[in-house]
């Protein structure tokens, strides 16, 4: 039999981790590394984190079992060591393909995985919310939560320590320390952290505190007691952890992450512990593969690539650019002419475009880690003191800084900037990272601009139209590579609310935003071959709308399309026919985008054609009405 076989027989024998001894489980490391850089080499996912908690969910899944213990994993991208050890080994080759396994603990996947996440900092919340419901049942298991150091920079990560600290609840939070974030950690608790790691001092005082205090005699009941509290606040005082220990934490730890045996100790000795426990366990990202070891950030979220020489596979897409990329040298040549211009990243800088400024512009620019709220009010205090902040951030990541938005920016009507990447469909990542909401959330916010370019070059004047225009604006991009349409268009002058009428024709109107501009006018095209004549309107401005141009150019098309990719129920779409009912337009209107509904992961164009969004898809349709 081979290797794979053996290997996948292994991991398939119910309770492989309980079974194992040392030798057997870092025999067991070796060959789960060796298969999980071989699969994600294949098809692309997040490497680096996941190459670095192979020994911790051994030792976790030797310590747990899995079919009554609750692990709740942050994010939920270090969890295909879990999936291998749950039974699922065998699905990698459909890892984030459409149908196929998750990159995330789905509880739809499996018993074993407990609580579904992807966004970052929900860990011990969800954990604490599962603590209590057992004891307020009365049933026994345990329930840890794994977060990264990343993770903890996020505030729910501490509204739930604090909540938990002195809830007395038999609770486990294991911090899994590699110093990274997708790039390397911020912020203070980050140093607190560095300190926890290195500093040689806080492990030999720990150990002289402790052998002092055993020397001294407890005579009598008085005494002991002296003697223990003596210990308890000079541990408190000087030995790692204090900051945990203080929120009403035992603090366990520097845990070497990587060393089974040790961790094996701590997890068994955490869950004996009355009240909640934080065990810190200081691993390597990447662990096991030198090129993720080296750069971390870019094996964070990989692309197929080739084992030997680590390089990714993708073609070189010459002459096309990412948004991302697009975004980021726009905003460094603004950021040349305008010094009141600042830029912030939640722990993105990297995926937003944000690396360039951030090293041109290092005064002016913030790295707030994974705190999307905390970036926005912020942002808010910037632009209250006369300056103009761009917030980069991922459509999806935020969702969480909603009242945000509402209550410190557009309520005073201050001039933030938010870019908001990923939107529309982002692909393999799936339902909790597709930004297919966010036209319906924005729209609905007085004060609020929305924006989507149809290509790169719109993306660039929007950006310069929002950060002159000193009020709240967003704009709104995919991920990926960007369009082109200046050999179809010269218009590119972007002024107020005011839309672009992109192809002329009598048959047919098509309505697009964004990303949907290009898919409508290839439909419009391919719609010539049967004589159909589309009017291809390119919105623009999700908010305010073009109302002039869109009635006056609607007027007399019985057959009008609205194509977006956002969630119909409360998209743009939506505020277009609230214009055509209050001014009484008649014509047979149609709303394309998605249902509401979750939507899965895989490949994007495999998902926009699946939801009928795609131009052939389109093209039917209109045929099909007319
Ligand atoms: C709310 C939110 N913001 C941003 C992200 C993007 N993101 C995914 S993983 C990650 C870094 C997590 O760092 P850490 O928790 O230390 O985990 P590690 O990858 O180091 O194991 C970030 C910023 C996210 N998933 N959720
Ligand atoms: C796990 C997580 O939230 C990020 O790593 C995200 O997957 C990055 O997405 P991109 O690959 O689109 O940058
Ligand atoms: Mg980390």
């Amino acid at each position: 039999m081979n290797r794979v076989q053996n290997f996948l027989d292994k991991v398939n024998t119910p309770n492989v981790c309980k079974a194992s001894n040392y030798n057997e489980l870092e025999v067991l490391a070796g060959e789960i590394r060796k298969y999980l850089i071989d699969k994600v080499s294949i098809t692309g996912g997040h490497l680096a984190s996941n190459l670095g908690v192979v020994e911790l969910t051994l030792a976790l899944h030797n310590v747990f079992d899995t079919s009554k213990d609750k692990i709740v994993w942050d994010v939920g991208h270090q969890t295909y060591v879990h999936k291998i050890l749950t039974g699922r080994a065998n699905e990698f080759d459909t890892l984030r393909q459409y149908k196929g396994l998750s990159g995330f603990p789905k509880r739809s996947e499996s018993i074993h995985d407990h609580f579904d996440t992807g966004h970052s900092s929900t860990s011990i919340s969800a954990a604490l919310g599962m603590a209590k419901a057992r004891d307020i049942k009365e049933e026994d298991y345990s329930v840890v939560a794994v977060i990264g150091d990343g993770a903890l920079t996020g505030g729910m990560a501490f509204e739930a320590l604090n909540h938990a600290g002195h809830s007395n609840t038999e609770l486990i939070v294991i911090l899994n320390d590699n110093e990274m974030s997708i790039s390397p950690n911020v912020g203070g608790m980050s140093k607190y952290l560095n300190r926890l790691r290195t500093d040689p001092k806080y492990v030999k005082v720990k150990d002289e505190i402790e052998q002092l205090l055993n020397k001294i005699p407890a005579v009598g009941k008085t005494m002991a007691k002296t003697v223990g509290k003596a210990k308890d606040s000079l541990k408190h005082l000087l030995v790692p952890g204090v900051l945990f220990g203080e929120l009403g934490f035992t603090y366990l730890g520097p845990v070497d992450g990587h060393d089974i045996k040790e961790l094996k100790i701590v997890l068994e000795r955490a869950k004996k512990i009355k009240g909640p426990v934080l065990v810190h366990t200081i691993t390597k990202k990447g662990k096991g593969y030198s090129f993720a070891e080296k750069n971390p950030d870019k094996y964070h979220g990989i692309s197929p690539f080739d084992v030997k020489s680590g390089k990714t596979l993708k073609k070189s897409t010459k002459g096309e650019e990412s948004y991302s990329s697009v975004f980021g040298k726009a905003l460094v040549n603004i950021g040349q002419k305008n010094k009141n211009v600042v830029a912030i990243t939640a722990a993105m800088p990297t995926g937003t475009g944000l690396l360039d400024f951030s090293i041109k512009y290092p005064e002016r620019f913030f790295d707030v880690g994974i705190a999307e709220q905390h970036a926005v009010t912020f942002a808010a205090g910037l632009a209250a003191c006369g300056l103009t902040p761009v917030f980069a951030v991922y459509s999806t990541f935020l969702q969480r800084a909603y009242d945000q938005i509402i209550h410190d920016v557009c309520l005073q009507n201050l001039p933030v900037v938010f870019c908001l990447d990923r939107s529309g469909i982002v692909g393999n990542d799936g339902e909790t990272h597709h930004g297919v909401f966010d036209l319906s959330f924005l729209t609905s916010v007085p004060n609020l601009t929305v924006m989507a370019p149809k290509d790169g070059k719109e993306l660039e004047n929007m950006l310069e139209y929002a950060v002159s225009l000193n009020k709240p604006v967003a704009i709104r991009y995919p991920r990926g590579t960007s369009q082109d349409f200046t050999s179809i268009s010269n218009n590119y002058n972007i002024s107020s609310g005011k839309s672009e009428v992109l192809t002329d024709g009598q048959d047919v109107c098509i309505i697009a935003i964004g990303k949907m501009v290009k898919v409508a006018y290839d439909a419009a095209i391919k719609l010539l071959d049967d004589n159909i004549n589309c009017k291809v309107i390119n919105a623009r401005f999700a908010k305010p709308l073009d109302k002039d141009t869109l009635i006056k150019e609607c007027k007399g098309i019985k057959n009008v399309l609205i194509i977006e990719d956002n969630l119909i129920k409360g998209g743009f779409g939506n505020k277009v026919l609230e214009l055509f009912n209050e001014e009484n337009i008649k014509c047979d209107l149609k709303l394309l985008g998605f249902p509401d509904e979750f939507i899965e992961h895989g490949d994007t164009e495999i998902l926009m054609k699946a939801y009928k969004l795609d131009s052939n898809s389109i093209v039917q349709y209109i045929k099909g009405v007319l």
